[in-house]
């Protein structure tokens, strides 16, 4: 199995830059001041002309505001490029530098949707008829991203972040792969005995298998960028606290012959976890386990079991466990972030 490469540019999960676009009229508007709603933004590239695209979104967009979506056509150009470009329900921005297109390494006309949080979830490039480009934009944002319906929210819930598109599928498998293939251990954890830690294992509180990303190497720095790009980003959005550093990497896996787990614990209450903030679990694998539910028994009954490739980060202050795996094996990615 050969690793998959990292993308250099930003990507499907990344949070869109800070890129200042300007209206017609030369106010700025900030890509992210169009969070809280799906932006669906055509980026027009070389010497193509926007307006057939344009018309054709504009012809839907009744539609996709049902959907939850706006409407945006961004060009290259100062605002006086864009002036001419209002047509119903689009809004004209201008892209003074191009940075939008550079950053995205955007080099074909190409339409962008960002999530309600600004993150991209899909570029789809436009490849001929003007009018199926827009329907097949109408059609991924209806079963990719449908608006919620405003609903009263739960009583309770426990205060962590569920953050999609960290790891792409190939990435996924790849982590699981090195799990497998490049050394795993019956997992501890660490105790004070007098003024020493030692390493303890007890099938009582945790009964799992794992692997430590090693220190230096190619794949903690690759795993480190896109924590940088896809987890920080979100922890700093809800808590605007600042991360400085992290633990080794690992790869875990619990296996549903031994019912694997992890019983009830706060993350920082060990003499060794006590400068730790924020704990991340990133499934790998979905749909191959039964159990391995992550709940937060303060805040009620609630099994999180994200998509793999998604993660949950939280408070390393919050008690948590890992249910038991009951069948097929559970695959994680864990990070302590200080
Ligand atoms: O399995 C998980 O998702 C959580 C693991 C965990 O809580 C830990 O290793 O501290
Ligand atoms: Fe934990």
């Amino acid at each position: 199995m050969q690793k998959p490469p990292l993308h250099p540019w930003f990507d499907i999960g990344d949070v869109a830059p800070a890129v200042e676009l300007r209206n017609g009229d030369g106010k700025t508007r900030p890509i992210t001041r169009m969070a809280g709603r799906t932006a669906v933004l055509h980026v027009a590239a070389g010497s193509q002309d926007p307006l057939p695209v344009a018309l054709a979104l504009s012809s839907r967009a009744a539609d996709f505001r049902e959907a939850g979506a706006d409407l945006y056509l961004v060009r290259r150009g100062g605002p006086q490029t864009v002036a001419g470009d209002a047509v119903d329900g689009v809004t004209a921005l201008a892209d003074p530098a191009g940075a939008l297109a550079h950053n995205f390494h955007l080099e074909h006309p190409s339409t962008m949707v960002f999530d309600r949080a600004s993150r991209l979830a899909a570029v789809l490039p436009l490849e001929g008829d003007p009018d199926a480009h827009a329907g097949a934009c109408l059609g991924l944002v209806r079963d990719r991203l449908p608006p919620d319906r405003f609903r009263e929210g739960p009583s309770i819930q426990a205060p962590v972040m569920v953050i999609p598109n960290v790891l792409s599928p190939q990435w996924c498998r790849w982590l699981m792969h090195v799990h497998d293939t490049q050394g795993n251990e019956s997992s501890g954890f660490l105790e004070k005995v007098g003024s020493e830690l030692v390493l303890r294992s007890d099938a009582e509180v945790k009964v799992r298998r794992d692997h430590v990303v090693a220190a230096g190497s190619p794949l903690e720095a690759e795993i480190r960028h896109i924590f940088q790009r896809r987890v920080i980003p979100e922890i700093a959005r809800a808590t605007h606290s600042p991360i400085q550093r992290h633990e080794l990497f690992k790869i875990v896996r619990y296996d549903g012959e031994e019912r694997g787990h992890f019983r009830p614990h706060r993350d920082n209450a060990s003499e060794a976890g006590r400068t730790r903030r924020f704990a991340v679990t990133l499934n790998l694998n979905t749909g191959e386990y039964d159990g391995g539910h992550l709940v937060f028994p303060e805040y009620g009954e609630f099994g999180y079991r994200p998509a793999a490739g998604e993660a949950v980060a939280f408070s390393c202050n919050l008690l948590h466990e890992a249910r038991p795996v009951t069948r097929g094996s559970r695959y994680v990615l864990l990070a302590f972030l200080h």
